[in-house]
């Protein structure tokens, strides 16, 4: 359920007022997602999303925002902020902030297929180069600072094996950061949920609240993460291999790239390890959150160490 703040006909209509948006047809709200109110738009301009804000504040969102607005300039399907009449992006509605963006086509798909790995690929490779000209910055909410913070909390709730197993990977991987990779935006959290697919082609990339600036290979770590497992967690190197041979073509990796892919597989599945731990043991008070599983990337992290040659080019 997603609706978590309720905004009326008479409500959007006066806010819609504000903007050269024509007038409202219909107002929907979307059952998904789990962090934002969401309702679809139809106005007689077109389709659009409008979005409430539950958790970031108006300090953190001209960063995303503007993300967007860059990338959908440079031809990335994703939501493209529209202004408002005094040329903001960001306004308020019903006390929560809130802004209107264009509404992408597709659907999101649970099972890829090659070529759907494919087109996701070369999209996340044109994305990070599309970002190269963003000029924000913004430091990763989910780093190693964070991992090493959260992995301390949650390691209480956890059988031995495991917490030794969590601190280990945490403490290998503050000694070892990745460096000396390429750097730009980066999505963060590219699962199969947030990229709407119309048939093969990539219809839209959404969810970019997670986005800042790191390893582009990190991004690519965490999309193969999702996107390319087997049921019992581990890479399917067809899809692997056609997701980064995409990938390449449009932004071609270096060597340095090439020699730490394990680790950054490692990483990436470290991070939603802890994410998932500390969102099943630590909710949030007053979250509705199922919980996703954290034994499904615990196992492809075990995975990914058992294999010190993972799928590549
Ligand atoms: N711009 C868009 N165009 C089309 N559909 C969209 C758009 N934005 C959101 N949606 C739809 O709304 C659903 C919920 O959006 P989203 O995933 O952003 O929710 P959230 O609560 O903000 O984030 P989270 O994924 O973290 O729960 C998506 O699964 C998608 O179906
Ligand atoms: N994509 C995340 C949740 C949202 O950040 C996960 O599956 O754990």
């Amino acid at each position: 359920m997603a609706v978590f703040t309720r905004v009326s006909e008479a409500d959007i209509a006066a806010w819609l007022s504000n903007y050269s948006l024509g007038t409202l047809i219909e107002l929907q709200g979307i059952p998904a997602g789990i962090e934002n109110t969401n309702y679809f738009v139809t106005t007689s301009n077109g389709r659009f999303v409008l979005t409430l804000f539950e958790k970031l504040t108006s300090d953190d969102l001209p960063f995303f925002l503007n993300l967007m607005a860059h990338l959908a300039r440079h031809g990335i399907p994703c939501p493209c902020p529209v202004a408002d009449k005094q040329n903001h992006f960001l306004g308020k509605l019903n006390d929560k902030p809130a802004c209107i963006v264009s509404r992408l086509s597709g659907k999101s798909v649970t099972q890829p297929n090659t070529a759907q790995c494919a087109a996701v690929g070369a999209m996340l490779g044109q994305m990070h180069s599309a970002g190269q000209s963003f000029g924000d910055q913004m430091l990763n909410p989910r780093g190693s600072s964070w991992r090493a913070e959260a992995a301390n909390k949650v390691k209480r709730f956890l059988p031995a094996q495991d917490a030794a197993l969590l601190e280990s990977e945490v403490a290998l991987h503050a000694a070892n950061p990745l460096n000396g990779l390429p750097r730009g935006i980066i999505h963060a959290d590219l699962f199969r949920d947030n990229v709407l697919m119309d048939g093969e082609h990539v219809g839209g990339l959404i969810d970019f609240y997670f986005a800042c600036t790191g390893n582009l290979l990190y991004d690519v770590a965490i999309t193969v993460n999702d996107w390319c497992m087997t049921p019992e967690g581990k890479l399917d190197a067809t899809h692997t291999r056609a997701m980064l041979n995409a990938y390449h073509a449009a932004r071609p990796f270096t060597a340095r790239e090439a020699e730490a892919w394990p680790m950054a597989l490692r990483v990436a599945a470290l991070r939603f390890w802890i994410s998932r731990l500390y969102d099943l043991y630590l909710p949030r008070e007053g979250e509705m959150v199922h919980p996703h599983n954290p034994e499904q990337f615990k196992r492809i992290l075990q995975n990914h160490i058992a294999t010190p040659q993972p799928a590549w080019l």
